[in-house]
């Protein structure tokens, strides 16, 4: 079946026969051509298709009858074969087409959930090798075994202008956007950015939703999870304060002892008003004894303190702005397992990826092993995020993105293993 797309003279012909092969899942064919690096991720210049695009586009929807796309019978093993080959030979998963497609989002489109499932298993496959090798940056040195570990991190290429960077917390995942070419969030100029608040929301310089309202829900769910009955007199760590919708909700339960840990000199101002409703407030709800601390700094700089102090919680949040997933892996990794009581619970804001259903998919894979790597269990509770409006419009308006386009959020409570 011919692609009449592939045939533009600009597609040069081993991308043109590479990519026409893998829409016929001509796997035979196909295998000596992938033998060669990069192969695998050609792209089509005029609709950005890559070997992957291009197998799983041919399989077309599978509403379709009888599983035949313009009346040719689909042999969705055969095609699962190329699919599999693709990645084995470095496809890489994130890739997008000219539609803003991912082969993954491209799968889930056309309801062909085991080539999906393939695709989520290449991410998180792609996303732990580059975890374990702590990104790019070393890989600059050019000696044989970088390039070595280079070509096998073809497929985990994720900062590339044409793939979906992942990662990033949805609060923090401007970066995402990638091929726009908007500037991205980071930590360092987040902190020194001015901030906007206002009843429905926080916002940075550039308009990111730093914190948004609509989360109320989802803080709920998770000190009732974190917390089971609300039980007073326990002892709470939360990072990152940004609207205190969380913290407010901690306050309410009378823990023994309440931490917070806030870096952004304008949220600190904030929790600190004269005429702010918290810190008088808390002490009034406190049980006697209990104790209320804000720690002013970036929780990398405060929480080791903390560990060499003793000091041990039951309910640890974690939930900052503008930083990406291997601060989260840092922080459990390294505190958690210090810092939280034997029985105690962990959760953290699970945004990673979460404007894209197929990043979110593998990033929830990719912290779930991490955390089993630090002794820890977690156990998912779905969700819903309904009726938020669309790009610009209700409670986004004036806010630079969308970062959550799901209509699920799946929360996270952690807690240590056996
Ligand atoms: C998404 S908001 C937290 C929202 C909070 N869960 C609530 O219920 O309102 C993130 C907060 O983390 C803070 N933050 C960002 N990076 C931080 C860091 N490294 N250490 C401590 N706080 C940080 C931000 O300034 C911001 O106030």
């Amino acid at each position: 079946m011919e692609d009449p797309e592939l045939s533009s003279p600009e597609v040069d012909l081993n991308t043109q026969t590479i990519l026409l092969l893998s829409s016929n899942h001509d796997l035979a064919a196909l295998k000596p051509l992938l033998r060669q690096p990069g192969n695998a991720s050609v792209q089509d210049p005029e609709t950005g298709y890559t070997p992957l695009h291009a197998a799983i586009a041919a399989c077309g929807s599978a509403d379709d009858v009888g599983e035949q796309v313009q009346g040719e019978e689909i042999d969705m093993e055969k095609a699962k074969e190329v699919v599999k080959e693709l990645f084995l030979s470095g496809a890489i998963w994130n890739d997008l087409d000219v539609n803003n497609e991912t082969p993954g989002c491209m799968a889930s489109r056309l309801g062909r959930k085991e080539l999906y499932e393939l695709c989520v298993e290449a991410g998180v496959r792609a996303e732990m090798l580059l975890g374990l090798l702590g990104g790019y940056e070393p890989l600059a040195d050019e000696d044989s075994e970088d390039e070595e570990i280079e070509e096998q991190l073809d497929g985990a290429e994720a900062l590339e202008s044409k793939t979906v960077p992942n990662g990033e917390n949805g609060h923090a995942d401007e970066s995402i956007e990638g091929v726009g070419g908007k500037k991205d969030v980071n930590s360092k100029d987040y902190l020194k950015s001015d901030l906007t608040f206002q009843d429905d929301k926080l916002l940075d310089a550039d308009a990111n939703g730093v914190m948004m309202a609509w989360e109320t829900d989802i803080m709920r769910r998770t000190v009732d999870l974190l917390l089971p009955g609300n039980q007073a007199g326990k002892r709470i760590l939360n990072i990152g304060f940004g609207m205190g919708i969380v913290d407010h909700m901690f306050r309410d339960t009378r823990p023994l002892s309440h931490h917070i840990v806030e870096a952004h000199p304008a949220v600190i101002a904030k929790l600190e008003e004269e005429d702010s409703d918290f810190g008088k407030a808390w002490a009034e709800s406190a049980p006697t004894g209990g104790k209320y601390i804000v720690h002013k700094g970036k929780w990398q700089n405060v929480v080791s303190k903390m560990l060499e102090e003793g000091e041990v919680f039951d309910a640890i949040y974690f939930d900052t702005f503008g930083e990406d997933y291997s601060q989260l892996k840092l922080f459990f990794t390294e505190y958690v397992v210090g810092l939280l009581d034997p029985e105690g619970k962990f959760g953290f804001f699970n945004g990673l990826g979460a404007d894209r259903r197929v990043c979110y998919d593998v990033y929830y894979r990719v912290s779930e092993l991490d955390l089993c790597d630090a002794g820890m269990d977690v156990e998912w509770t779905m969700v819903p995020v309904e009726g938020l409006g669309g790009e610009g419009e209700r409670e986004w308006k004036g806010v630079r993105r969308r970062y959550w386009t799901l209509d699920e959020y799946r929360l996270p409570i952690c807690s240590f293993m056996g």
